[in-house]
């Protein structure tokens, strides 16, 4: 455990039929050998316990208040119970399960906020699973600066960032449909994203002069106008506001040439203009420890990069590499003083 580390890691269940109870139990019989600091799952125990011994791994799952977690991890994984759950499938999505899944992620926000837990770390949720019960936010990213903006009062943007050992990718646009992106991006929103970006690499990565590599939208960044206008007309301008403020900002790139391996060493991140131009590349080289955190948030978030792959749920064959990374990523953070 980190020195300065005092509160535990808050780890939210994710959707209750997918991998992310599976995760938690791996990751904390591999707590030694990983370097884990405390955490304390935020979810249902029995739906835990359940899946532990689905999975034949022996867990000792005990249920806690806030203040005794840390000091129970070591022996036992420690829970603090979002109350019963409806009856839970592994590998079944039910949507009857969505209020608890909303619950855990609010619990864990509000206790992070509180400096009861020096972190949110969550679990994959199904976005589908919660839209169909009326969830109202693309995702946890959105939902998140929902919660923070309630909280402080002000308005929180956040901003998504895929980090593994080898890149660092930012989407602009995120869980939009690919038709709507042209529309939704605008100079000003892509002005806000780097400034956000460059801010957290700084005050959260220790990065002190953050080079940020902007992608074009368009085939080879717009071909000069000839294959679309927003490079010219919107990237490439937020770009010289960037620059005038001292922020090492560039492009607009094309995206197809921007992330082989000695284009990746001009800069610290790649900010894309829609999600797959972002994620894909992440995910391809690090899938396996890629971590998703949220920039923006007035409290540390992170997540393992990949989704609930209910089909693994229950199975054993879900390798916890993702989410180790994301406890480990935040857990240095909060030691090295982020918030
Ligand atoms: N942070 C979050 O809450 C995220 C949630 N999702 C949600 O997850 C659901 C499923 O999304 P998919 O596109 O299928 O992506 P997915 O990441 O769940 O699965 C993609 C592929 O990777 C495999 N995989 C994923 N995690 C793995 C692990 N830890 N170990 C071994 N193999 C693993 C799956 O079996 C599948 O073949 C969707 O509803 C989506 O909304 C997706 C990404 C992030
Ligand atoms: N594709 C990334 C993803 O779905 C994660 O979204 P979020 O739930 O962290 O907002």
């Amino acid at each position: 455990m980190p020195a300065r580390l005092l509160a535990p890691l808050a780890l939210s269940q994710g959707d209750p039929a997918g991998i992310g109870p599976d995760l938690a139990l791996m990751a904390w019989l591999a707590r030694d050998r990983a370097g884990l600091a405390p955490f304390v799952y935020i979810g249902a125990a029995d739906v835990l316990r359940h899946r532990a011994s689905q999975l034949g791994l022996s867990v000792p799952i005990v249920e806690t208040d806030i203040d005794a977690a840390s000091g129970l991890f070591s022996e036992s994984l420690p829970v603090l119970s979002t109350g019963t759950m409806p009856h839970v499938v592994a590998s079944k999505p039910d949507s009857a399960s969505a209020a608890q899944t909303i619950r855990a992620i609010e619990l864990a926000v509000s206790l992070t906020m509180a400096g009861k837990t020096s972190a949110t770390v969550t679990n994959p949720i199904a976005k589908s699973v919660l839209y169909a019960a009326g969830f109202g936010f693309p995702g946890h990213t959105e939902f998140l600066a929902d919660l923070a903006s309630q909280a402080t009062g002000t308005s929180v943007m956040p901003v998504m960032m895929i980090a593994g050992p080898e890149l660092r990718t930012v989407p602009v646009t995120i869980h939009i449909p690919l038709r709507d992106v042209p529309e939704a991006l605008t100079e000003q929103l892509v002005y806000d994203t780097c400034r956000i970006t460059a801010m957290d690499l700084k005050s959260r990565f220790g990065i002190a002069n953050p080079r940020l590599a902007v992608s074009g939208l368009n085939p080879h960044a717009g071909e000069n106008g000839t294959l679309g206008s927003e490079d010219d007309a919107i990237v490439a301008p937020a770009i010289g506001r960037l620059r005038a403020e001292g922020i090492d900002a560039f492009g607009p790139l094309p995206a197809d040439t921007m992330f082989h391996k000695a284009a990746r060493e001009t800069y610290d991140v790649a900010i894309c203009m829609y999600h797959d131009q972002a994620l894909i590349p992440a995910k391809a080289l690090g899938f396996d420890d890629g971590v998703n955190v949220t920039l923006g948030l007035p409290f540390i978030r992170t997540s393992p990069d990949h989704g609930t792959a209910f089909s693994l749920a229950g199975t054993g064959k879900a390798r916890p590499s993702s989410l180790i990374a994301a406890l480990r990523m935040a857990a240095d953070m909060a030691a090295n003083g982020a918030t």
